[in-house]
This record gives C-alpha cells, sequence and structure tokens, in this order.
C-alpha cells in the first residue's frame, strides 16, 4: 500500500475530581470510562471516515498531576505484546485490563489501528536496587492495538518530563517499532521529541517511516509551540508525525497534526475554546520514497559566504531562559551574519512595510539549555520582539503586522539535526511559504507576504553535546570490560 489515512484526536480529558486524594480502582475506572466514551466515539467517527489508523493523545485518559499513591488505581500490567494478546477476546488472560479490554475492542469493531496512553505497574522486590519501596514500577506508556484488536506495541516514556513523579524511567530508552500494510512505525511520547533517544534513534538506526506521537504538549513561543515544533521535526527528520495533544487552553496544551516531510499539516490549533478535533489526512506510506525528496547539508551555505558582524548593534537577551546573541534589523532590507561560539547565523531579508512600532532582529544561541531538562541547541532565529523595547526580544509573542517580501536564514552548524520553522501572526504555520534549500538555506516563497511573521528559525540540536551522551561515554571509559577488550586486542596483534 503506498497511502494511508490517518487520524489524530484532540482531545480535552475530563480530570480527576482531586488528583492528590486516593480514589477505589472503581472510581477511577468510572473516570476513565468517561473519556474512553469520548475517544470511542471519535475513533468510531474516523474510521467510518475510512482512517486506518489513529492517535489519541498522552493522559488522555486520566489526566496529570498525580502522586505515586494516586495513580496507583488508574494502572494496569501490559504485558509485553510479544504474548500475541487480544484483550477484547481474552480479557482476564493477564489479570484485570478493563481499559485494555475497551481499547481493543474500539480498535476490533471499527477496524483501525489504535494508540492510546495509559499506565503500566510492573511488582518488583523491594529488597532489589532500583525497585521503588511501593513494590512497583509505573510507566507512562503508549499503547497500539491492530485493527484485530491485537496489542502490537507498548512503549514505556523514557525522558519524563518535569513534575511526573509518579511515573518511573525504564532502565533503557525502548525502540519500539512495528510494520503494518502501510509502512514501518515508531512510537515515542511528548518530552522524547527533544532527545535522540528513542526519538532521533527511530528514524536513524530503525529507518522508521512514520512516528505514532501521543502529547501534552504546553505551548512555548517563541520557538516550542506544538505545531511549530512538531511538523519541523518531521520536516527535518523526513518522516510522517502523527500528533495528537491534550486540549487545555488553562495549561497552553492545544496543537494537533498530522505532519509529513513535505506538509505542514493539517493541523489544529485552537485557544478559544475547550473542543477536541479530528484530523486527518492521507500520506505517503513510505515518505523517503518520494523523489522530491533530500537531506539538506545545513551548514554549506553558510560555510561558503564571507562573513561580517553587525558591529555594534549586538546584544544580549533571554529567550525560554537561554542567553542569546541578538541584531535589530534596523533596515527594510539587511544582510546580516551574527555569531555566538561557534555557530554564524546569516540572514537576508526585505520587508514590504516596516511597520514603525515592531522591532525585529537575528538571533543566534549556542549553548546548553538548562530549562526544564538539559539539552544542547544550535539557533539561528529571525523574530519579532515583543514590544519596540529592545529588552523584550526572546520573549513570547503571538501577534505581529510586519510582512516580509523574502528572506533567507543559514547557519554553520555542527548537527545534521536542523528542525526549520516559520511561524505566522496568531500562531499559525506558514503552508506552502518557505523551503528549505540542499545547501541549508530556509528561504520563503514569494507568498510569504502575505501574511505578517511572527518568526523564522532554524533549531538545531546537537544530541552529542548533550549531558546524558557525554555520561554515556565516561560510561564507556570507567568500564573495566572496555580496558579488558583493548588490552587483549594489543595483546593479539
Ligand atoms: N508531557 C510532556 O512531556 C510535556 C513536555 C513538553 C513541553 C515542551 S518541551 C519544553 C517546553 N516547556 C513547556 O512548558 N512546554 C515545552
Amino acid at each position: 500500500v503506498d497511502k494511508f489515512i490517518a487520524a489524530t484526536y484532540e482531545h480535552a480529558v475530563i480530570l480527576p475530581e482531586n488528583s492528590s486524594i486516593p480514589v477505589t480502582a472503581e472510581k477511577a475506572l468510572e473516570l476513565m470510562n468517561r473519556n474512553i466514551d469520548i475517544l470511542e466515539k471519535a475513533i468510531t467517527s474516523a474510521a467510518r471516515q475510512g482512517a486506518h489508523i489513529i492517535v489519541t493523545p498522552e493522559d488522555g485518559i486520566y489526566g496529570w498531576i498525580f502522586t505515586r499513591e494516586t495513580i496507583y488505581p488508574y494502572l494496569e500490567d501490559i504485558p509485553d505484546p510479544e504474548v500475541n494478546w487480544v484483550p477484547c477476546s481474552d480479557p482476564e488472560r493477564f489479570g484485570r485490563a478493563p481499559v485494555q479490554t475497551r481499547l481493543s475492542c474500539i480498535a476490533k469493531n471499527n477496524s483501525i489501528y489504535v494508540v492510546a496512553n495509559i499506565g503500566d505497574k510492573k511488582p518488583c522486590n523491594v529488597s532489589t536496587v532500583g525497585c521503588p519501596e511501593d513494590g512497583h514500577y509505573h510507566y507512562n506508556t503508549a499503547v497500539v492495538f491492530d485493527s484485530d484488536g491485537k496489542l502490537v506495541a507498548r512503549y514505556h516514556k523514557y525522558n519524563l518530563f518535569l513534575g511526573e513523579i509518579q511515573f518511573n524511567v525504564p532502565p533503557e530508552p525502548e525502540m519500539v517499532t512495528f510494520e503494518t500494510p502501510f509502512g514501518k512505525f515508531g512510537i515515542f511520547i511528548c518530552f522524547d521529541i527533544l532527545f535522540y533517544k528513542p526519538a532521533a534513534a527511530l528514524v536513524v538506526d530503525h529507518q522508521v517511516d512514520s512516528i505514532l506521537f501521543p502529547t501534552a504538549w504546553m505551548n512555548v513561543l517563541p520557538h516550542l509551540t506544538a505545531i511549530e515544533f512538531h511538523s519541523a521535526w518531521a520536516m527535518g527528520m523526513g518522516v510522517n508525525l502523527l500528533s495528537s495533544n491534550t486540549h487545555n487552553t488553562s495549561m497552553r496544551m492545544t496543537g494537533s497534526g498530522i505532519f509529513s516531510p513535505e506538509t505542514l499539516g493539517p493541523y489544529y490549533y485552537n485557544m478559544d475554546t475547550e473542543d477536541g478535533n479530528l484530523t486527518f489526512s492521507t500520506l505517503s506510506a513510505h515518505p523517503r520514497n518520494s523523489s522530491t525528496f533530500f537531506t539538506p547539508n545545513w551548514s554549506l551555505y553558510a560555510n561558503s559566504i564571507s562573513k561580517f558582524s553587525p558591529g555594534s548593534n549586538v546584544f544580549r537577551g533571554h529567550l525560554f531562559s537561554d542567553e542569546f546573541t541578538f541584531t535589530e534589523l534596523t533596515e527594510p532590507q539587511g544582510n546580516y551574519t551574527l555569531c555566538q561560539n561557534n555557530l554564524c547565523c546569516h540572514l537576508t531579508y526585505t520587508v514590504t512595510v516596516k511597520i514603525t512600532d515592531e522591532v525585529y532582529v537575528l538571533g543566534v544561541f549556542d549553548g546548553l539549555h538548562e530549562t526544564e531538562g538539559q539539552y544542547y541547541l544550535q539557533i539561528c532565529t529571525l523574530l519579532k520582539c515583543l514590544s519596540t523595547d529592545i529588552k523584550s526580544c526572546g520573549e513570547p509573542v503571538e501577534t505581529a503586522s510586519t510582512k516580509f517580501k523574502s528572506f533567507s536564514l543559514s547557519g554553520n552548524f555542527s548537527t545534521s539535526f536542523v528542525f526549520p520553522e516559520v511561524l505566522l501572526s496568531k500562531v499559525h504555520l506558514a503552508t506552502g511559504m518557505f523551503q528549505v534549500l540542499p545547501d541549508g538555506r530556509l528561504t520563503s516563497h514569494a507568498n510569504i507576504s502575505q501574511e505578517p511573521l511572527l518568526s523564522a528559525t532554524l533549531y538545531g540540536r546537537w544530541y552529542d553535546k548533550d549531558p546524558a551522551a557525554q555520561d554515556a561515554g565516561s560510561k564507556i571509559l570507567l568500564d573495566p570490560t572496555v580496558y579488558f577488550i583493548i588490552i587483549a586486542l594489543c595483546v593479539v596483534y
């Protein structure tokens, strides 16, 4: 099969009344069933409209902000899919599993692959190192039931986000993939997307075609809005990304979509109402086989140009706690190069009509991001400042009036993992308004001048410089087996 229809459902999850007070298993199931009732309607509707697979959000069945004790009644033992289990036909095979049974029946009755996020519990012996005091591991888990209701994938979230104290990190990142008639799929959850394992590794080392991505993503402007970053990740990695976000405007959670290397959506972003939403798209089963697919050499153009700095007009400012180097775009058109550490960014631009009460800057950051997790970034960005006070550059801003006639942004990145983002006023994606050239330039199309620009960004992740990667490296160096192998090889040769 060359094509398939994918669906994602953004669900406004019904939350427990008070998730800091323990409830009985019956009460927990009651709440979960109320959410599954809504998911079932969405899944049934998606299947009737021809969808082959549907993704539902992280935390979409029981919500968030639990303790280990209060999450426990919501958890089920989820077996390894190797056991070949159709819970709908054999519900009691692995003990009490009402949620898995219901999800399996929904998949089977509607002949559709169903992706959901639930909690797994695994008993352990408290005297074993690592086993929690309460005698079980808790995992934030994504499950997939195929169109016969069989459990075909189980993934335990590795990169837990701040506050997920109810869950454990699995001992190693799990690389979960499965084959379907419409391509090879990989799966990971929310914050995982920012790290090499399992997210990038599923594409690089396991060659998946499509990613299933349940998320509960709080939007952060200017670079980490769900639709903006997730579409950029799909484009940068060259895969389909089926992203299903939880909908909760008070938590800034909205933004789901079906992204492919070539198309930014369809997507759903709605901060005005508490409505859920079904999104559909027909996708290529093997997106990298397309004749138009290529991997850019991200630093080719930037390395080829002669550099000149903007001189005195350079200042520092904070963007999501990172200290960027900025320079203001003072003229209606210009040509700038701006560097920080090893990264130099180059921008050429022309604006249609410069709005006098708006300030735009070119920004560069090459360093370790340390808020809500540690990850190394290399970023080149053209963005609108919140106000005309340059101290506001880097702060979140949702609207703009200035339209650009054209821009071209590039950088001499040290990483090949660069995600191209272009965001328009009122948090819209610039569908069909830009491209990435083989030499790494992010360039606008003529139609970019139709809508005011919020930001255009090359968001690079230098995974090898992450503290976790460095720890892994030093672990290998400290491992006595490594020394034994080196000495043995020296003796042999
Ligand atoms: N459920 C999760 O794992 C949520 C993590 C995603 C949050 C993204 S990544 C860092 C940014 N900080 C936020 O508040 N939202 C962004």
